[in-house]
C-alpha cells in the first residue's frame, strides 16, 4: 500500500490508523510517500521513524518514497494536495483555487502511476475536490480502478446520525449519500434500511425521522443553516454545535463537518477512519457494497437519462477496484437533486481536465448541465 501526501493531517492519520489497526500483515509493504524538496520530503523520514517507535511489534514493513515515479503498491491512497480554507463571512472558500492547484498534483500522480505503476493498482481518492481527483485519475489509470472516499464518508454519516436518532448501533442502519462530495451531497433516503424492521415499520422510522421534508428543499436548508450556524458560533462555538443536534439528520450530515472545519479543528481522524473502511473492503478480498465518486458510463439513469461523468453512487467495491452500481430507480427528489449535483460536478470539474470532442459533456444529457 502507498499513501500520497503521507505527512498532511489526514495522510498521517490514515498511516497511524492502518498500522494501529494492523490491517497490513507485518510481511507487507506501506510506503510513506512524500514531496521531494517539500517540508514533507523531509518530515515523511520522521513519520517513519515515529511509526515505529510506536508499533514495531505489528508494523508492516515502511517505506519512504519522495519522486512519483516510485510509488509500487497495489493500493494507492491519494491524501495529496492543498485543503480548503475555510472562511468565517459564510462565503464558500474558494474551490477553483484549490481545484487549479490540486488538479496539477493529481496529474502527476496519475502520470507517473499511468507510465511506472502495475496497471492493476486500485486508487482510493481522499483529496479534494474529490470528484477533480477521480476524473483525472480514472482517465489516465482506468475508471474501475479510481474510486472516492467522499460519497463513502458522507454515508457512514448519514448512517451514524440515523442511529443515533433511533437509539440504535450504526452497523444496524444501512443506506447511501450519493452525489457531490460536501454541500451537494445527496442522502438518499430510499436506500435506508433498518435491520430488523419490515418495510412497513421502516417506512414509518424514515417518516419519522424525516419529516415532510424532501430533498427539493435541502439547498435551502443548508443555506439558512449555514447563515444561522455562521451567527451563533460568532458568539459561542459550543452552542452552535448545539444547535446542530437539534436539526434533521441529513442536514446534521453536511452541517456538522462544516463547523468542525469553521471551528479551526479538521474532519482528519473521521475521514481517515471511512478511508480505512474503504482499504479493508479492498483488502479483505470480497465484493462488498460502498458509496463513492467514481466515472460513469451510463450504468446509472439519472434526472432521465444514462448518466457519463463522476458521480456519488453505490457501487460493488472489491480487490479489483468497482465492479458494478446498484442503484435502483429513485423517487423523484432524489433524482433531481442527484442530477442537480451531476450537474454541478460537471460545471466545477470541466475547467481542469483534457478538452472533449464537442458534445461530449462529462455528464449527458446535456441539459442536465449546469
Ligand atoms: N483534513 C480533512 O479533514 C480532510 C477531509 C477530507 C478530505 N481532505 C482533503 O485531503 C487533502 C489533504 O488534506 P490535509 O488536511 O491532510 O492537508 P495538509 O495540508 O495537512 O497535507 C497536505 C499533504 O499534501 C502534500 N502536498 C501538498 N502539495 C503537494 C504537491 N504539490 N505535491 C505533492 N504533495 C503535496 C503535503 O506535503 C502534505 O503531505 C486535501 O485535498 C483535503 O481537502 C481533507
Amino acid at each position: 500500500m502507498a499513501v500520497l501526501g503521507a505527512t498532511g493531517d489526514v495522510g498521517r492519520q490514515v498511516c497511524t490508523q492502518l498500522v494501529e489497526r494492523q490491517l497490513l500483515p507485518t510481511t507487507s509493504r506501506l510506503q510513506l510517500v512524500g514531496r521531494p524538496g517539500g517540508a514533507s520530503g523531509r518530515a515523511v523520514h520522521g513519520l517513519r521513524a515515529d511509526l515505529i517507535d510506536a508499533y514495531d511489534e505489528h508494523a508492516p514493513m515502511l517505506d519512504v518514497a519522495l519522486d512519483p515515479a516510485d510509488v509500487v503498491a497495489d493500493v494507492v491512497v491519494v491524501a495529496a494536495g492543498r485543503t480548503v480554507t475555510p472562511r468565517n463571512d459564510g462565503l464558500p472558500p474558494s474551490r477553483a483555487g484549490l481545484a487549479a492547484d490540486n488538479a496539477a498534483v493529481f496529474r502527476a500522480y496519475a502520470d507517473a502511476l499511468a507510465e511506472h505503476g502495475s496497471g492493476s493498482e486500485v486508487v482510493v481518492v481522499v483529496s479534494n475536490p474529490v470528484e477533480l481527483a477521480v476524473a483525472i485519475m480514472a482517465e489516465r489509470l482506468g475508471r474501475h480502478r479510481v474510486i472516492g472516499m467522499g460519497a463513502w464518508l458522507d454515508t457512514l454519516r448519514f448512517r451514524r446520525e440515523l442511529a443515533v436518532q433511533l437509539g440504535v448501533r450504526r452497523h444496524r442502519v444501512g443506506g447511501f449519500v450519493g452525489g457531490q462530495h460536501g454541500e451537494d451531497a445527496v442522502p438518499l433516503w430510499s436506500t435506508v434500511r433498518i435491520s430488523g424492521l419490515d418495510v412497513a415499520e421502516r417506512e414509518r422510522a424514515v417518516a419519522r425521522l424525516r419529516g415532510p421534508r424532501t430533498l427539493g428543499t435541502f439547498p435551502d436548508e443548508i443555506a439558512a443553516a449555514k447563515a444561522e450556524l455562521i451567527a451563533v458560533a460568532s458568539q459561542d462555538i459550543g452552542e452552535a454545535f448545539a444547535l446542530i443536534d437539534s436539526w434533521p439528520p441529513d442536514l446534521r450530515v453536511v452541517m456538522r463537518p462544516f463547523m468542525t472545519h469553521q471551528s479551526g479543528a479538521k474532519t482528519a481522524t473521521g475521514t481517515a477512519s471511512a478511508t480505512i473502511d474503504l482499504l479493508d473492503t479492498i483488502l479483505d478480498g470480497r465484493d462488498i457494497v460502498v458509496a463513492g465518486q467514481v466515472v460513469l458510463d451510463g450504468e446509472a439513469t439519472v434526472g432521465g437519462a444514462p448518466a457519463h461523468g463522476v458521480l456519488g453512487v453505490p457501487v460493488v467495491l472489491g480487490p479489483e477496484g468497482w465492479s458494478r452500481v446498484l442503484l435502483d430507480p429513485l423517487p423523484p427528489d432524489e433524482d433531481a437533486r442527484l442530477a442537480q449535483s451531476a450537474a454541478a460536478i460537471d460545471a466545477a470539474t470541466a475547467p481542469w481536465l483534457d478538452p472533449v470532442p464537442a458534445g461530449a459533456g462529462l455528464h449527458a444529457p446535456q441539459e442536465v448541465r449546469a
